[in-house]
């Protein structure tokens, strides 16, 4: 398996090459003015599923953009320091985490620790009721786009059944290689699923653990960086696919940009591209230079689903209009490694090899072999920079909204400072004299 710098580095040497070729020409795109442009979306771009604000309840759109809002004026948005290609990066869009209690998601090498919501079987104090409010109404936006995932998946696959069923079978092989076959359910089967395994697997991937929320005000951000291949114009999210995300997990985001700026706008036959003063989602075919990218304008309440595994073939960005914008993207994390019951339990896992020696006090591995001596030292290294370090370094962010992560973090440490003295750890290798000032207190 290639490492992920040189696999970075690979890319960005394509990625170069493909600028240098282009030289001072644009690849062409395909915006709403633009005669081709439903034609394009539904052939190439088709697990693009746009959902117009009026298909969505008046009363969703009032709760979840309250929400927006409160999370702003609380100020529990920030700008996260993220590594791109080795620099360390602030991005344009602040962003905070929303989700099941002690989860966390990882992002160009961030991991952000989800605000809870409420959730059964877990006790959740806010700081105020605008957060707790806040965060009721996101859980609620969550489980609608869960139901609303199931739904749009399946009229894909149903659409794509029929098309499949009109075609020569030679045809269909050809055209549909990918075609989600074992999950094409009838409208009929969908209530009682008696395709037991077909339905489980549209849940696993619909089921949403956490969202990703950013606000960005493109008055506040002086520079943006342009789109380079396309001339899309300037950017609040470069392109990407979403990282870290359950295979073929379907993302689902509600937009809103708040009300229209007082600008005058440009009439659509003036425009020679997509209007800078709305916001798009930009989307392309991963390295593939021949069809047209695509640019969807999004009007403050329209939600869109990425399905199935659009975005493993395809990359989107987020194309910056001139009103302030929040947008809630509903990801179905992997978490194997990245909740607080997974941590805990590998540090079980090591402190079952510490032993107190209650004459002396100290704490010593009961094996000194060499697997349990570098599984106790992995499992020191995870606790201490994939948790401590990424919460700590993000300072006091999460007590915007509750103080829900400090006790385990506590408890984190405590472990962490266990296993430090269990450690056989020559002392020229620790980064200071001793655990008190290695990881600084949480609690400072
Ligand atoms: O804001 C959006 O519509 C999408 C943002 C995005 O792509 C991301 O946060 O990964
Ligand atoms: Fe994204």
């Amino acid at each position: 398996m290639k490492r992920n710098g040189s696999r970075e580095k690979e890319k960005e040497t394509k990625k170069q090459r493909l600028l240098e070729q282009l030289g001072d020409r644009w690849l062409p795109y395909l915006t709403s003015h633009n005669t081709d442009f439903h034609e394009l979306w539904r052939t190439k771009y088709s697990k693009f599923m746009l959902k117009e604000a009026s298909e969505v309840s008046e009363e969703l759109h009032q709760e979840v953009q309250q929400a927006f809002v409160n999370l702003l004026e609380h100020g529990c948005f920030f700008q996260d320091l993220v590594r791109i290609k080795g620099k360390d990066v602030l991005t344009p869009v602040s962003r905070i985490l929303i989700g099941n209690p002690g989860y966390t998601y990882k992002y160009l090498n961030t991991r952000l620790f989800a605000v809870p919501w409420l959730t059964e079987g877990h006790e959740i104090q806010y700081i105020n009721e605008e957060i707790s409010a806040a965060c009721e109404a996101l859980n609620k936006l969550n489980s609608y786009f869960r139901d609303e995932a199931i739904v749009a998946l399946q009229k894909y696959n149903n659409s794509q059944a029929k098309k499949l069923e009109s075609l020569p079978v030679s045809d269909a092989e050809q055209d549909f290689p990918g075609f989600m076959k074992e999950e094409h359910i009838s409208e009929d089967n969908r209530s009682s699923c008696s395709h037991g395994n077909q339905c489980a697997n549209l849940e696993s991937r619909t089921s949403y653990n956490v969202t990703l929320i950013n606000y960005m005000d493109p008055q506040q951000m002086l520079y943006l960086k342009q789109e380079p291949y396309f001339g899309m114009g300037k950017m609040a999210v470069s392109w990407h696919h979403d990282e870290n995300l359950v295979e073929r997990s379907t993302v689902a985001v509600y937009n809103y940009s708040c009300k229209d700026p007082l600008v005058p706008r440009m009439k659509e036959e003036d425009l020679k591209g997509r209007d800078p003063a709305i916001w798009h989602i930009g989307l392309k075919i991963a390295w593939d230079i021949k069809t047209p990218g695509l640019s969807v304008p999004l009007y403050p309440g329209d939600c869109y689903f990425m399905l199935d595994d659009l975005n493993m073939t395809h990359q989107h960005c987020v194309l910056s209009g001139l009103q302030s914008r929040f947008s809630s993207t509903h990801r179905v994390a992997e978490c194997s490694t990245g909740t607080l019951d997974y941590i805990f339990s590998q540090c079980q896992v090591a402190l079952q090899n510490s032993e107190h020696k209650s004459d002396s006090g100290t704490i010593t591995l009961k094996s000194l072999e060499g697997t349990v001596v570098k599984q106790v030292e992995k499992i020191h290294n995870e606790v201490e920079f994939e948790w401590l370090r990424q919460f700590w370094f993000q300072g006091n962010r999460y007590r915007k909204c509750s103080n829900w992560w400090h006790q385990p973090m506590m408890k984190l440490e405590d472990f962490w400072k266990e296993m430090e003295v269990m450690m056989p750890v020559p002392p020229c290798q620790g980064l200071t004299s001793g655990p008190e000032t290695r990881v600084p207190s949480i609690l400072e």
